[in-house]
Formats: C-alpha cells, structure tokens, sequence
C-alpha cells in the first residue's frame, strides 16, 4: 500500500456511494492518512539501533544475563547425558551390577544442576526485566521528547491516536522483545547448536538421520513466514486507524451528540473494531501454522530416531543410556524450533513498531536552533515582517509579500475575513513555521537567528481555544512563570479580574480542573489564560480571539485590565469582535494574505475601505 494514499472507510450501515435520493455519504470525513509501510523486508538496521539502547547495560546487568544464561542452558543439557550415564554405568552397566551408591552420586549431580538451572533462569529473569524495563523507559522518554521538539507541521498532518499509538502500543510491544524476545531467541539458539553438537557427536550417524527433515521444514516456513509478516504489519494498520478514530471521536465527542451522530460513530467504529479483530484473527492463525509444521518435522524426527535407534541398539552401535538421551534430545530440539517461528512474529511487529518509532525519532522539527543562534535578553520590542511569503501546503500560499513596521510598546490588531492570513502572522513570529521568502526581525535580529526558548519566552500568547492542563488552577496560572510564588499567581489574577470567580470556587486556588478544563467555562478559562500571560510578562503579547468567549459585561471589565496587561508591551490582537481592538495604534486589513489597509480606527473610517464596511457590517448585525 501506497505510503501517501489515504485510505477512506465507510460506515457499514449506509451505502457507501451517493444514495438514491442524492444524499451525501455521511462517512466521508473518515479519512486516515495511512502511515504504515507494507512489503518491506526484514530490516536487520532496526535491530541494530535497538541494540544501541543496550549499551549503557553493556557492562553491569547484560554480562551478568549472559552468564546465567550460558549457565542455565549448559545445566539443561548436560542433564539428558548424566540420565544416559545413570542408565548405562549404574543401572544397567554393560558389564558388572548395578550400583546404588553410584546411581545416588548421579542423583546428586543431577539435583545440583537442577538447582544451578534453577538459581540462573531466576536471576536471568530478573536482570532481563530490569534491562527490559530501563530500555522501554529510555524509548519512551525519547520519543516523547522528540514529540515535544517537532514543528507545527507535524501536528497538522496527523490525527492524535496514531501520535499515540507509537509511544503506548508501539513501545509496548518492544517491551515484549527487550523482557523475553532477545533472551529467549539467543537462548533459543544456542540450546539449538548445543544439542546439534551434542547428538553429532553422541552418535553422528543417528543424529545426521533424526535431524534430515530440518532443511525441510525450513524451506516450508520461509514461504509462511512472508505470509506471517504480511499479516502483522496489516493488524498494525488496522490498530493505528482504530485509535486515531478513537481519539478523534472522544475528542469530538460533543460535537458527535450535538448532531446526534452517536449511531453512525459507532457504526463506522464497530467496523474498524471488526476488521481489526478479524486482521489479528488472520495473523494468529497465520502464526500458529508453524506448530503443526515443526510437530510433523517432529514427528517423523522420532519415527526415525525410534526406528533406526532401534536397529543401532541391537547391533550394540549404541547403549539404551544413550539412546534415553538422544530421545531427550531429540525431544527438546524442536521445542526452540517452534519457539523461535513464534518469536519471529514478535520479532516483526517489534521491528514494525521499532521502524515507526525511529520514523518519529529521525523526524527533524521543521523549525530548530541553528547552531550558531544567539539568545535574546530582553528585547525592546520592535517588530518587522519582511516581504514575507508563506504556505502550509506547497502551492497554496497564504501570505503572499508581506511588510509591515511595529514599533515597540505598539499595539496592532489584525482583522479581515475568515481565513485571510491573520493567525498565520501570529504563527511565524512564535517561529512555528519558518516563511517561504522573506524574513521576521525582532530587534533588527532575523528571528531564525535566535534560540527558539530564548524567541518563545518573550512572546506571551493568549488563545481563543486556551488549553487547561490537569491540575490546579494555580498550577494553570503558573504555567506561565513556573517559579512564581503563591502572592504573584493572585495578585495576576487579581489583575485580569480572576480571582473573584476563582474565590469562589469551592476550593478556591486549589481547585483541581480536568484535562482542556472542562469544569469551567469557556469565559473562565479564558481569564486564567490572562492571567498566565500576564504572569509571565513577556515583551511581545498576543491575544488571537481571545476575547472572543468573553460576555459583553467580563469584557469590560477585562477591558482595563488589558490596559494594565498591554501597557508597554508590543501586543498583536485578533479579534472578530471588532470593538474589542478600536483602540489599537495600527489596525491591518488583510485579505486573502495581504495587507489591504492600515492605520487607526479613525484614519480607516475616513478612508471608508473595507475596514468601515466590516464595522459596517457589524453594526447592522447587531442592531439587526
Ligand atoms: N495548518 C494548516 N495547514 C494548511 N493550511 C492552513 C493551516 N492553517 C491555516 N491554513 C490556511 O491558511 C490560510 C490562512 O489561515 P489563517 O488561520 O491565518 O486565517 P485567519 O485569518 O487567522 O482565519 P480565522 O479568522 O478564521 O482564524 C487559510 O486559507 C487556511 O486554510
């Protein structure tokens, strides 16, 4: 499957075309961007950048794994060949009797391996889940490190379940690896060469025999194993879309019973949910075929073993100990077979999840420090947008040669129709998005010449949608300066006409409000927003609708606080509300990314352009 193509789905219920009675597909809007990558071949790369995760153990805790398990393993073979020394030399020796005492110096040998066998899995368990554990932590912390580092442009192209789906699932299944898988498959293999080794040598014509069908049954699973990796790259599909539906569900979720589309939701997840139980069906199954292979290799193994071990021991080629040992032997050969075909799908989804976790990991932010970016101390405030060119997606430009002078302490306000550039203003002079052409000057400096926490720190940004974060409201105000004290977050507060609704509240400051904040309303939260940013008193301030959620009355009230939160700052207002930014020293008209007219409320009314026709228009509406 295509990288790029997207992939539509369509609720099972509906007819997934245009309807008879003209009716629009109403599933329309579920479209993935499918991220996976299909058809690729094992990538032994993956695994070895999984491996540089190792290396800070590589010296304590995996040499001590190694060892228990070299230890673990040698005990477990060496037992089936003490039984055959028990049964040729003590119970039924060839020549002379049986000898207890002899048989109780082989018991004892055996139960000191067995404890041996039993002290060294302990200990390697242990140790792996403890290297397992720190290695998923170490992942994990990358990637959401990463994640907090990556441009805007990143966001803007990916649904929020399938960001998630790599740090939990993704990450989750390499915890499968790093706690069992490597151990077991290096186990795994070396019980394997061991007991090669060691039936060769026992007998090498007997063991040449038992093991003839393994060419076989190899050249049989390599074709499954294709089939194998197929299917479980395509549950991984099947899981990333399932989730990014999820969470946009839930985020969406009052939108979803404000149109009462409860039924088509679930309806269309019901479908995901099945295609997704039957793909992971599919690959089970798939994965399960090699038992019934290796248990038939195994089968004819024993057949031959019985067979031809019979005719050895009576032409005393071999003794009954040995071949006691060579059907444990045999017996324990296929059991790693077998583990190692079902720890190859394990591999494969580890090294499909791995693939799309150092996907986000290689991923460099859009907009990063240079090298040589300076930090800027207290900035004056002076603003200049160069000739700027911008667009999100390549050939669609939304600012198209922009100039404009802000002096510092200036207050300018952007209005214009929906979609006509404004926030896109706001986005390059955060630095979210770099321009196309032209350049940012803050001070005189290019701000792509500053460090980006040095940049950000001095803009404060109040939004219309304010972001809450889980916790207390003073924990929320104090996101803008983490070390204010208590006295500094009430009296911000105080300032932007807060703290009388936060008082009220019944734990006051202490209040614990949910994730997006939920608890108070759009007003409230708005103001603890001001509060933030008056607390981090930055230089430059930017309010984009931020007085959109406020009532007429808070408005005014807030009004004069802003005064207080403005004054002899650079500030930059967007606001719909188009008397919210009367005042502004410079008011910019923009359309269709340009700047159409500019100047004060009074210089644009005289001008009678289409600023006089917004506020116009906006007085007719409510006097309407
Ligand atoms: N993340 C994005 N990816 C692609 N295109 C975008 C993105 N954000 C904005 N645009 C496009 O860029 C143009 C300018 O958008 P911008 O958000 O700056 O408008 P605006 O004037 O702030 O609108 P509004 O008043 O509705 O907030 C629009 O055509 C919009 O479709």
């Amino acid at each position: 499957m295509n990288k790029q193509e997207p992939v539509q789905y369509s609720n099972p219920q509906q007819d997934t075309s245009s309807s008879a009675s003209g009716k629009k597909d109403t599933t329309e809007r579920f479209v993935y961007q499918d991220d996976e990558v299909m058809e690729k071949p094992f990538d032994w790369s993956q695994l070895k950048r999984l491996g540089v995760y190792l290396k800070p153990y590589s010296k304590q805790l995996l040499p001590i794994v190694i060892l228990m398990m070299v230890l673990g393993t040698i005990t477990r073979l060496a037992i089936p060949f003490i039984i055959s020394q028990a049964i040729d030399k003590a119970i039924a020796p060839a020549a002379g009797d049986p000898s207890v005492r002899l048989l109780l110096i082989y018991a004892g040998v055996m139960l000191v391996l067995y404890l041996i066998q039993w002290g060294a899995n302990t200990f390697r368990i242990r140790y792996t889940n403890i290297i397992g554990q720190r290695v998923i932590y170490d992942i994990r912390h990358d990637i959401f490190k990463h994640i907090q580092k990556l441009s805007f442009n990143f966001f803007d192209k990916r649904p929020a379940g399938s960001v998630l789906v790599r740090v939990t699932n993704d990450v989750n299944s390499l915890q499968d690896l790093f706690t069992n898988g490597v151990v077991n498959v290096l186990i795994d293999c070396v019980q394997l060469v061991g007991i090669m080794i060691i039936l060769l040598s026992l007998n090498f014509k007997l063991g040449l025999a038992v093991m003839i069908t393994v060419p076989l049954m190899f050249l049989v699973s390599t074709s499954l194993r294709k089939k194998i990796r197929r299917a479980w790259q395509d549950v991984r599909t099947k899981q990333s879309r399932l989730n990014a539906h999820l969470s946009e569900s839930i985020q969406g979720i009052r939108v979803t019973q404000a149109f009462t589309q409860e039924k088509e939701n679930i309806g269309f997840f019901d479908k995901m949910n099945t295609e997704n139980r039957q793909s992971w069906n599919y690959a089970s199954m798939t994965n399960q075929s090699f038992g019934p292979i290796i248990e038939v290799t195994g089968a004819i193994g024993a057949f031959i073993l019985f067979f031809y071990g019979a005719h050895l021991i009576q032409s005393t080629e071999i003794t009954v100990g040995l071949f006691v040992a060579f059907a444990s032997y045999v017996g324990n050969f296929w059991e790693p077979i077998n583990r190692l075909g079902q720890m190859y799908s394990q591999l494969l989804v580890a090294m499909a999840s791995s693939e799309r976790i150092f996907e986000f990991i290689d991923m460099k932010p859009i907009v990063d420090d240079k090298e040589q970016a300076e930090n800027l101390d207290n900035i004056e405030g002076n603003i200049r947008f160069d000739n700027i060119v911008f667009e999100y997606e390549k050939g669609r430009p939304a600012l198209k040669g922009i100039s404009l002078d802000v002096h510092a302490g200036q207050s300018i306000a952007f209005v214009g129709h929906t979609g006509s550039g404004k926030s896109t203003m706001i986005n390059l002079l955060c630095r979210f998005y770099d321009p196309v052409e032209g350049r940012v000057l803050i001070d005189g400096k290019d701000i792509r010449d500053i460090h980006l926490q040095s940049l950000r720190s001095q803009i404060g940004i109040v939004l219309q949608d304010t972001f809450i974060f889980s916790g207390t409201i003073r924990d929320n105000i104090r996101f803008g300066r983490l070390d204010a004290t208590d006295e500094e977050v009430e009296i911000a507060a105080k300032a932007v006409n807060a703290h009388e609704f936060i008082a009220g509240l019944p734990d006051g400051y202490e209040t614990e409000v949910q994730e997006r904040g939920s608890v108070l309303s759009m007003g409230q939260r708005q103001l603890i927003s001001f509060a933030r940013a008056l607390l981090a008193d930055p230089r430059v301030l930017i309010l984009d609708e931020a007085t959109a959620s406020i009532d007429t009355e808070t408005e005014l009230k807030i009004q004069e606080a802003l005064k207080t939160l403005l004054f002899g700052r650079t500030s930059f207002i967007i606001a719909h509300r188009l008397s919210t930014i009367r005042h502004a020293d410079n008011i910019v008209v923009m359309d269709h990314g340009r700047i159409m007219e500019q100047g004060n409320h009074d210089e644009l009314m005289r001008h009678g352009g289409i600023y006089r026709g917004l506020i116009d228009a906006q007085f007719r509406f409510l006097s309407a």
